[in-house]
């Protein structure tokens, strides 16, 4: 059984939701997918643009679904959850993409048995490049793994992990798209401040990261090689590695990741 042949639904149509949903239609224009929310603009909206079909109620959504995907805040989803624990029936995949939130604490407050898996996904789903992990609940199956791997693999890269280490991957690709925004924006601004003008420098910015994260994952070279690579004897950059090395970068890159991981933790507490 393929992605293809399940119904999607989405529970909470927010930033991930909505990412989640432009990235799946934008590799499988021909799957169903369902949505709800309480806000209904968001919904109309998504039903205009996309197509998909969209309700205020989300056990109707859960009814036309397979596969029924939980993108609300950790805080609320203990109360989503209750609400609609009747119609997650035998039949259906429930996957939890709520930082933080164990598989266990999903799996108590819906009926036993009920196949779940936990995937964290990020934000970069919108334009197919996610990075996601995925890992399994105590009653998913081989196929339910299968079907979460082709959904996340169909968006970007998505790895099998541990429980126990969706924290880390968290504090890692879950929030690291937003330490990479900053940076893209510092990197124009330095330009900007020597001359060049903004647009031009947001552009020259943005694939400058990109280039260099294709590089890593596309030779299978170690970072600091790479960076040897562009860092001529007595050359500019080497100038610029000082400065950064003096301003603490690596620590500080390090506990961004710690921080967030460390926040995972306490919103499955
Ligand atoms: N934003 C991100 O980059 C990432 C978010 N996540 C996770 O995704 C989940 C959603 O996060 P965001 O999209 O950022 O939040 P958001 O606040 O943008 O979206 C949550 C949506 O849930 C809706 N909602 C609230 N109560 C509801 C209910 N009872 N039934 C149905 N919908 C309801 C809200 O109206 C809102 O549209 C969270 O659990 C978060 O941890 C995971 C990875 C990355
Ligand atoms: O900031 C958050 O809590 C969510 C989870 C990962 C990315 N955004």
């Amino acid at each position: 059984m393929h992605l293809t042949e399940k119904r999607i639904g989405f529970i909470g149509t927010g930033k991930m939701g909505e990412s989640l949903i432009r990235g799946i239609l934008a590799s499988h224009s021909e799957i169903t997918l369902n949505a709800s929310d309480v806000y209904k603009p968001a919904l109309e909206r998504l039903n205009n643009e996309l197509g998909i079909n969209v309700s205020t109620d989300n056990t109707e959504t859960i009814g036309d679904s397979d596969v029924v995907v939980l993108a609300v805040k950790p805080q609320i989803l203990k109360g989503v959850l209750a609400a609609i624990k009747d119609s997650i029936t035998a039949d259906k995949l429930v996957i939890s993409i709520a930082a933080g939130v164990p598989v266990a604490a999903i799996e108590d407050e819906l009926n036993e048995g009920t196949r779940v898996v936990r995937v964290m996904p990020n934000i970069a789903a919108t334009v197919a490049e996610a990075a996601s992990a995925v890992c399994a609940g105590t009653n998913a199956t081989d196929e339910d793994m299968e079907i979460a791997l082709e959904m996340f693999q169909s968006i970007g890269s998505a790895i099998t992990i541990p429980e126990k280490l969706m924290d880390a991957v968290t504090g890692l690709s879950g929030s690291g798209p937003a330490y990479i925004f900053p940076v893209i924006e510092a990197l124009a601004d330095g330009a900007v401040y020597e001359g060049l003008d903004r647009a031009n420098a947001i552009t020259l910015a943005a694939q400058t990261v990109l280039g260099a994260a294709k590089m890593v994952l596309e030779t299978g070279m170690h970072p600091g090689e790479l960076k040897d690579m562009v860092t001529s004897p007595a050359g500019t950059t080497i100038r610029a590695i000082r400065t950064l090395e003096e301003s603490g970068i690596r620590a500080a890159f390090m506990n961004a990741v710690i921080e967030s991981s460390t926040r995972s933790k306490e919103l499955g507490d």
